[in-house]
């Protein structure tokens, strides 16, 4: 393809570079190929510009820089942009051409995962060809696939939204982390709606201030979603309002959902073991609807995946139903097994405060004996959390087992002791495979056990070596054993 069919020509210096054919795109010089364009980006450890000779050398034969950015790549067409970051995303969008026609983007600190989940879930339900992006992978008819980032590279994801189109997809929900955000990679995504879930202690790593974790979700509404497009917003979380005046203040139909949404209307919900009922009010009909998920939280994705669904083309009586048939999102509050006396197992993602805050609450009212929770926290990432969290399990479980999670880099104990010194009381088991052993084996008639962190992922990071381990499988064997 032509460099003046992937970048505006206002953009090109010169306008002959135009006619350069450019066979694929890069912001990794060591990926980069024969005839590829090479965005040199500006990073967290290292400045792109540096591996642009890098890149020529592999065959790249243009450069898209910053207007500062020193490129020593003699001969070699730099496209200069205010930013290349953004400009990548635009060229990786016009480059692969074809994306569903359909497609909506989640932001939130927690329920991404479930909402894009859902959503495929009721287009599906509704007769739509469907995918969800994110965390958990991609899914669609025919793919189920586990991924690593929440929101792909641009590259990476205009790959896949072209072979998605495709394959006969028509309608995508993409999952919008606020590094996604940040860092412009779902820039060149059209969207048809978009939807903000909460805002909670997350990343504060990356962010300075929750300001700016806040201000990077928002830009979903700032600048991603065409002006008159749908916003879901669930409307009961303490930054809804927040959400609310950015979306509005952008020109987007603002669509609310929950107790105080006027779009989709939570009257009341009642739990019962498994199971919700919420009575839900749509303009001036009342839908009793029976949701096969537990928690509060699940209710609140229920709706904004049904917000974002009838915003784009389902009718509410058949979203309404889909609810009825819906699966949860793989490791959130995933159910493993029960005990010979009916106690349940879970796994959950929750990883985060407010997370584990959500999953602890919401199996408290279908558990008659005690709450038993098994966590750790992540090495090399926001080290605020860990306390936070020590004292959120206390609080909310009868019993708490500290672990590890992923220790990365860091000395797993520190990260323990950083956790057990908000969680007196707190049984210390480093190893996760007997932590998990430890909670099965003490659990007794009308507990619940909640295995959180790591939610669905298949490996144990350690160093820099990820050995295999799965919270599923322990807990299975764990189980099993305990019937012999
Ligand atoms: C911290 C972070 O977000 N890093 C992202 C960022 O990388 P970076 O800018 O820090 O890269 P860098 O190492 O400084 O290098 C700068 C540039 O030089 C390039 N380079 C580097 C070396 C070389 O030899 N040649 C070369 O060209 C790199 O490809 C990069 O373009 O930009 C890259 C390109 O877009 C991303 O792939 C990368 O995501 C890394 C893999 C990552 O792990 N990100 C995580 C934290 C993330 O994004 N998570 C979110 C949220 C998850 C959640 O909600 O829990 C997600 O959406 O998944």
């Amino acid at each position: 393809m032509k460099l003046k069919h992937i970048t505006d020509l206002a953009s090109l210096s010169d306008p002959a570079i135009g006619d350069v054919d450019i066979t694929g795109l890069t912001s990794d010089s060591r990926k980069a190929e024969r005839g590829y364009l090479f965005a040199a980006l500006k990073g967290s450890r290292a400045d792109g510009s540096v591996f642009a000779a890098d890149a020529v050398s592999r065959g790249a034969v243009a450069i898209i820089a910053a207007h500062d950015a020193e490129i020593g790549a003699p001969g070699v067409p730099v496209i200069r942009v205010e930013d290349p970051r953004r400009a990548l995303a635009l060229a990786a969008a016009a480059f692969y051409e074809k994306q569903p026609e359909m497609m909506v983007a989640v932001t939130g600190t927690s329920g991404k995962t479930s909402v894009a989940s859902f959503t495929r879930q009721i287009w599906a339900d509704a007769g739509f060809p469907a995918a969800n992006i994110g965390t958990t992978g991609v899914f669609s008819p025919t793919r189920s696939a586990y991924g690593s980032l929440t929101t792909p590279d641009p590259v990476e994801l205009h790959r896949l939204l072209r072979e998605l189109a495709d394959e006969g997809v028509t309608h995508a929900a993409m999952e919008a982390s606020s590094h996604g955000l940040d860092q412009r990679r779902l820039d060149g995504v059209k969207l048809a709606a978009g939807a903000f879930t909460n805002l909670g202690r997350d990343h504060m790593d990356y962010h300075p201030t929750i300001d700016d974790y806040l201000a990077a979700k928002l830009r979903l509404f700032d600048t991603l979603l065409p002006k008159g497009a749908p916003a879901i917003i669930f409307a009961d979380d303490e930054f809804s309002q927040q959400a609310i005046a950015a979306a509005r203040a952008a020109g987007n139909e603002v669509l609310t959902v929950g107790r105080k949404g006027t779009f989709l209307a939570l009257k009341r919900v009642e739990h019962e073991r498994f199971r919700q009922h919420a009575e839900v009010k749509i303009g001036a009909d009342i839908y009793e609807v029976s949701l096969p998920l537990a928690g509060d939280f699940q209710v609140a994705n229920a709706l904004v995946s049904a917000g974002l669904a009838m915003a784009t083309g389902v009718p509410a009586a058949a979203a309404m139903r889909a609810l009825e048939r819906l699966r949860g999102a793989p490791g959130r509050l995933d159910l493993v097994g029960a005990t010979e006396d009916g106690a349940p197992a879970y796994v959950d993602y929750a990883h985060k405060p407010d997370a584990l805050e959500n999953v602890l609450t919401s199996v408290r009212p279908f558990t008659t004996g005690r709450v038993i929770v098994v966590f750790g926290c992540g090495g090399d990432r926001d080290t605020g959390k860990r306390p936070m969290m020590g004292e959120i399990a206390t609080r909310l479980a009868d019993v708490v087992i500290v672990t590890d999670d992923n220790p990365r880099s860091e000395v797993p104990a520190a990260i323990r002791a950083e956790i057990m010194a908000a969680a007196p009381g707190a049984l210390e088991i480093g190893d996760r495979r007997l932590a998990i052993r430890t909670a099965v084996e003490m659990m007794k008639a009308g507990d619940t056990l909640i295995v959180a962190g790591k939610g669905h992922e298949e490996g144990q990071i350690i160093g820099d070596v990820t050995h295999p381990f799965s919270d599923h499988a322990e807990i299975a064997l764990a189980l099993k054993e305990r019937l012999k």
